[in-house]
């Protein structure tokens, strides 16, 4: 056994464990990375990043389709699936080697293995031993297991940006964010979609009327949506899958090549042995004080998806690194300030949000104005052929302050960030109104979006 010692030692060299990296390598405090798969983790090698690639196929053959209204004639697309995952993997082969060198500059010594708690400060991996005077926990989430029949028939968002075969037909259990970005694709590519979600509506999470619109284009481009299903099995069929769900009491069926387990993501700490690193947990989720530390090992700070309170984003991560790094050096001061983080839902167009929903800004009491927008006839959604163009914004009537705003379509993952810094700077709803935008431009409709004072 090596013995060693580090002022900081992190598991997880995703977003969460690099964003540590900045503050504490800043304050000259030694430290060791331990990550057994690729630096970055999952948002640039099985994430955000590959993903990405492939709906930006999406959005062209959804240009495509409407080259007519720009009287522009073309034949009926032929997508190359193989070679457009060969592009995905090329796109992104480089970044854990420029990650090591990034880490080798910052002088963090990157140890291959998974790493597990031998005592509340040791960590072992392989046949190192590890004193810290700060563990880290920044192992990410994994898929959520479902425990139903024939469950491991079930592949995941790491196999579907491997496969080259793109599959005639899929079936996603579960209505959320993975579900709809890859169902978007597929269905766009030629494949046929379903999806099946427990709860009575898709994104139960999002605005329930932005989310109305996205569920229509989504069954516009042929993907079938049920919800309130109750997914009782999986059997296999020759080479296809059957799933059996019931509806309303109802048995159902419906058959595909592949399933897909988008029913959510848990924090990945199961085989870290918590309990000899003295961290209290209930199923995997750690309980933490306000500053990310272990409440029953402050010498434990925990970021990114292994969070079990915080959204699961990949700027989230880097952010709540950032802020373990920042009180690891100047001790417990800096905790997480979530308002106003913009997230996207990359569907073909995007399902943009921040802040608040309707539902919950009306729960919470606040005398609230609602702007809602189909822009479809507004001049720039028209310039565009934009199939949907849709806005809300929720302006706190006593404060003028925006609470939340919503977007299908028209560069929303573009525009929310601008709403996303009035949440954050409290620029209100008046000053958004005031100021003068480039014109023609999808940000020059935000005014009017907001109605008139
Ligand atoms: C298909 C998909 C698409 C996504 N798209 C988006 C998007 O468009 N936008 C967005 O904001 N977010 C997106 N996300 C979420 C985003 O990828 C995550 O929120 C983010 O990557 C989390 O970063 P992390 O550092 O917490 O975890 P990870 O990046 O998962 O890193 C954790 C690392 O810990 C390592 N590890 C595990 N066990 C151990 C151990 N015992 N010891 C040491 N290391 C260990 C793992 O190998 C991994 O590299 C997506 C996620 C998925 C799955
Ligand atoms: N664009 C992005 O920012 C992006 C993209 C992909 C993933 N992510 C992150 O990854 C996380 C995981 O994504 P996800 O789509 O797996 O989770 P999710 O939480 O977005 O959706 C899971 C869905 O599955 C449903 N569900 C759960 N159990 C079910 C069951 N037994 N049968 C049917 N439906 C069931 C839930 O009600 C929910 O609607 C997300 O929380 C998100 O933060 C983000």
């Amino acid at each position: 056994m090596v013995r060693q010692t580090f002022d900081v030692v992190i598991l997880g060299g995703g977003n969460a464990g690099i964003g540590v990296t900045g503050p504490v390598r800043r304050a000259g405090l030694s430290v060791a990375m331990i990550e057994p798969l690729d630096l970055g983790g999952t948002c640039p090698n099985r994430g955000c990043t590959p993903k990405k690639v492939l709906v930006a196929a999406g959005q062209m053959l959804h240009d495509i389709e409407r080259a007519a209204v720009h009287h522009i004639a073309v034949g009926k697309p032929r997508l190359d699936w193989a070679a457009l995952i060969d592009r995905e993997k090329n796109m992104i082969k480089d970044i854990p080697a420029n990650l090591a060198r990034a880490m080798a500059r910052r002088e963090v010594e990157v140890i291959k293995g998974y790493g597990t708690f031998v005592a509340p400060s040791t960590i072992r991996v392989g046949d190192r031993v590890l004193e810290a005077n700060h563990v880290v926990i920044a192992t990410g989430s994994k898929p959520r297991p479902l425990p139903i029949a024939g469950a491991e028939h079930m592949i995941t968002s790491d196999a579907m940006l491997s496969d080259r075969d793109l599959p005639a037909s899929v079936i996603f259990i579960g209505g959320g964010v993975i579900s709809l970005e890859f169902a978007h694709i597929y269905a766009r590519a030629g494949a046929g979609v379903t999806v099946l979600e427990a709860l009575p509506r898709l994104l139960p999470a999002m605005d329930a009327d932005a989310v109305a619109q996205l569920q229509a284009e989504s069954e516009r481009i042929g993907i079938k949506v049920e919800a309130g299903v109750g997914v009782r099995r999986i059997e296999r069929t020759g080479s296809r899958f059957r799933v059996v769900f019931t509806r309303d009491g109802v048995e159902h069926a419906a058959e595909a090549d592949r399933v897909v387990n988008g029913c959510g993501r848990v924090a990945n700490t199961g085989s870290l042995d918590l309990a000899a690193g003295q961290v209290e947990h209930t199923n995997g989720r750690i309980s933490l004080d306000d500053h990310l530390r272990s409440t029953s090992n402050p010498r434990v700070h925990v970021c990114g998806d292994a969070v079990p309170i915080s959204p699961q984003l990949s700027p989230v991560a880097s952010y709540e690194g950032d802020i373990v790094g920042r009180n690891i050096v100047d001790g417990p001061r800096h905790a997480p300030d979530y308002a106003g983080m913009a997230t996207a839902v990359y569907t073909v167009p995007a399902l943009a949000a921040v802040g608040l929903t309707e539902a919950t800004a009306r729960h919470n009491g606040s005398a609230i104005e609602v702007h809602v927008n189909d822009m479809r006839d507004w001049f720039s959604a028209r310039s565009y052929a934009e199939t949907v163009a849709w806005s809300k914004v929720i302006v706190d009537r006593t404060t003028d302050r925006v609470l939340g705003a919503h977007f299908f379509g028209h560069a929303g993952q573009e525009l929310i960030s601008i709403f996303g810094l009035a949440i954050k700077f409290g620029i209100t709803a008046s000053q958004i109104r005031d100021n003068v935008y480039a014109y023609p431009t999808f940000s020059a409709d935000i005014k009017h979006m907001l109605g008139h004072a």
